[in-house]
Order: C-alpha cells, then sequence, then structure tokens
C-alpha cells in the first residue's frame, strides 16, 4: 500500500535525515515509526503527504509513484493527525470534523451527518460535545476530534505524528486502548510515529525501530522485543523486554495445560475416587451446557454432587488475551493458574510453566516471521 524505494532526504546544511530507507506498509497494517528525537521518523512520515520532498528515491502509494500526484488530491486521500492537533479555534467541533468533506464539495448536510458519526465513534458526543469550541474541550477530548476529523472522508491512509504525546499517561493509555478498538473497525493503513517504545509495541502490527535516518530493525512487536537484531535496538527497547513482551504475546489454545473435568452432577465420592487415581489435588467443574462453573479440591470433596462443594472460579481470560493480562490475574488472585474460555467454552488453562513456554514460543514464531521481513530490507545497507 505504501511503499519505500531507496529514499533519502538530505538538506543543504549537510544533515541527511533519512538515508536509503526501503520499506513497505501492507494494506490494513498499522506500523509505528519510534526511535530518539532527531533521527528522522517525522521526515519520514511528511515525505508520504509531500510536507517534504525526498532528495531520491521515490515512494509509491498503490503502486502508484506519489511525486506524480497533484499533492492536495494527494493528501485528500491521506489523514494526517498531529500532536498539536491544530483544530481551527473559531469553528465548532462538527465544523471542524467536516473540514475535509467540506474541501471535497460534499452537501453541507452530508459532511455535518458524516461528522457527527465519527465523533460518536471516537467516543465524543455529537449532542454535546459537536457545538462546542475546540478551547471548550479537554486535551484528550481534542486528540479525538484530530482523529475524528482525519477519518472523515474515510481516507484509505492515516499519519500520525505523537497523536496522544501532550495528554497525560492516565488518558494517553485510554486513548490508546480507544484507537486500537476504532482501527479493528475501520482497518486504514496507518504510519504512526511515537518515541515512546511502550506505546510502539502497544499498537504496532509491525515497528520500525530507527536509528539515526536509518531502520534498524522492522518486525513484529513479539520479535523486536524478543530478538532485538543490534545491540541498539537491545538498548532502545530497555532490559525490561521481556516483561513488555508479556502484553504483546497473545495467550493461544496450544498453551493451555487439560486437568481433570468434572461436572456439576457429578458424583462427589466418584470424582474424588477419579481424581486419586489421577493423582490430581483439583479439578475445573463445566456445568451441564459445558460452561465454566469454578473448581474444586480433591481433599473438599465429601458426600453428594459435585455441585455441593464446588467453587466459583473467581477469574479467567479469553484466549487471546495478553499474557500479560494472565500473569497480572495470577499474582491478583495469587492464584496457580487461570481458566482459559472461548466465549463461555472451556479450553484449559494456563500456569507459570505454561506461560514461559508461550513466550518462548512467541519469539520461535516472530524469529519465522525474519526471513519476511528481511526480504523487505533487503534493500537497505546496514539495517
Ligand atoms: N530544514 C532542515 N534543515 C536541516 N536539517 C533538518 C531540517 N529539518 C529537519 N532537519 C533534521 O533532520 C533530522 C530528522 O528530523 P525529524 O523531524 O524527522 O526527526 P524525528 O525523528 O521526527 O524527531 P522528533 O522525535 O524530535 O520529532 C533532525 O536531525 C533534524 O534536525
Amino acid at each position: 500500500m505504501i511503499r519505500f524505494e531507496h529514499v533519502t532526504k538530505g538538506y543543504p546544511d549537510g544533515t541527511v535525515a533519512v538515508d536509503d530507507l526501503s520499506f513497505e506498509v501492507a494494506e490494513g497494517e498499522l506500523v509505528t515509526l519510534v526511535g530518539p528525537s532527531g533521527c528522522g521518523k517525522t521526515t519520514t512520515m511528511k515525505m508520504v503527504n509531500r510536507l517534504i520532498e525526498p532528495t531520491s528515491g521515490r515512494i509509491l502509494l498503490d503502486g502508484e509513484d506519489i511525486s506524480t500526484l497533484d499533492p492536495v488530491a494527494l493528501r485528500r486521500r491521506i489523514g494526517y493527525v498531529i500532536q498539536q492537533v491544530g483544530l481551527f479555534p473559531h469553528k465548532t467541533v462538527l465544523e471542524n470534523t467536516a473540514t475535509v468533506p467540506h474541501l471535497l464539495g460534499w452537501p453541507r448536510r452530508k459532511a455535518r451527518e458524516r461528522a457527527a458519526e465519527l465523533l460518536d465513534l471516537v467516543g465524543l458526543d455529537p449532542a454535546t460535545h459537536g457545538e462546542r469550541y475546540p478551547d471548550q474541550l479537554s486535551g484528550g477530548q481534542r486528540q479525538r476530534v484530530g482523529v475524528a476529523r482525519a477519518l472523515a472522508a474515510d481516507p484509505p491512509v492515516l499519519l500520525m505524528d505523537e497523536p496522544f504525546g501532550a495528554v497525560d499517561p492516565v488518558v494517553r493509555e485510554h486513548l490508546q486502548s480507544e484507537f486500537l478498538r476504532l482501527q479493528q473497525q475501520v482497518r486504514k493503513t496507518i504510519l504512526f510515529v511515537t518515541h515512546d517504545i511502550e506505546e510502539a509495541v502497544r499498537l504496532g502490527d509491525r515497528i520500525a525501530v530507527y536509528g539515526s535516518g536509518r531502520i534498524e530493525q522492522f518486525d513484529t512487536p513479539a520479535t523486536v522485543l524478543g530478538a532485538p537484531a543490534t545491540p541498539y535496538v537491545a538498548d532502545f527497547v530497555g532490559s525490561d523486554r521481556g516483561l513488555k513482551r508479556l502484553s504483546v504475546t497473545p495467550i493461544e489454545s496450544d498453551d493451555l495445560e487439560q486437568p481433570p473435568v468434572v461436572r456439576l452432577d457429578d458424583s462427589a465420592p466418584q470424582a474424588a475416587r477419579r481424581l486419586a487415581d489421577e493423582g490430581a489435588r483439583w479439578a475445573v467443574v463445566l456445568d451441564g451446557d459445558g460452561a465454566l462453573h469454578g473448581w474444586v479440591a480433591a481433599d473438599t470433596l465429601g458426600e453428594g454432587a459435585v455441585r455441593d462443594h464446588a467453587r466459583r472460579m473467581e477469574a479467567w481470560l479469553p484466549v487471546g488475551a495478553s499474557l500479560k493480562r494472565a500473569f497480572s490475574a495470577m499474582l491478583q488472585h495469587d492464584a496457580g493458574w487461570i481458566a482459559v474460555l472461548d466465549g463461555d467454552r472451556f479450553l484449559g488453562v494456563l500456569t507459570p510453566g505454561r506461560l514461559h513456554v508461550a513466550l518462548r514460543r512467541s519469539v520461535g514464531a516472530g524469529l519465522r516471521d525474519v526471513a519476511r521481513a528481511q526480504v523487505e530490507l533487503e534493500t537497505v545497507p546496514g539495517a
């Protein structure tokens, strides 16, 4: 969808902001560009909407060389969100959001309807917030208007330059979660600049880690954290990269252990004998429909049915949740294992041992992907 081919940007004073950059962003993919200040992230992004022209190389959008396109028409195909938001102070939130549809010549009513729909999508009530002016909103709300405005004309591509940089960490995390949810719905092709590695791994399908003017590694968050390509990347992602990896690795059904399972209506003495035979100290308890009810300890199984002795499960997780959530739930409930469900269906339990295996699996899987990434990076000398 967006392809950089040997793109270099040099300035007359000899500064090389971006040096022979080659990479590709697939349709519907969110790529985060991360690196220290001055490494060329913003330059990379601004070359896509031609706010900056490369010195050499070319950028293709959907196969078309963007240098052959009219810059104004090009920008209307590309949503742009920046940290300072850049809302027009004398226009209402609704008018701000409708800016691009208006420029595209949409009828006024249609543009306003679209703007209201978008405000709703980013979590702002158009009736309450739509008629306000930007200075009557909080910083987080202004960022959301910025995102809504960028999406208004439904551009296939979004460029986002530290869009959540100006808000406090709590609001920021909230905006990131909402943004991820939104991206699930709209599936735009996104280049997202940040200097925050946490944000980069949380949001990116893939991450480009920048050194000075060059990409040092371009891969999935799990691989960048699990197998940094260079000492520079290892240093940049931080010594706690193992912990960060927990948050980008999902629980898969293959990671789970299968403990003994009993049903609520089973006879308790029979269940006790079975657990004793299997040498198990506890079992998961399912109801008649196979949905998770809770668990039962072998040494508490007396007379009657399992339901008379079973305890409700305090915590469980959906398959696909992050290992970080699993680990955090184990700590919070002081539990040695956590049940994992697919909808209502019980899949198995995650234990600390399996969690470790899952972490190693995520790096292995990431490494298998490296072949693909190398193909894309092979034209970048030294990367
Ligand atoms: N007009 C210019 N003339 C000379 N050098 C420039 C010019 N504009 C940018 N640069 C330099 O290009 C390099 C890359 O800048 P860029 O804005 O892309 O960095 P960045 O990674 O986005 O940094 P930040 O996170 O601080 O925004 C920097 O060293 C910057 O000083």
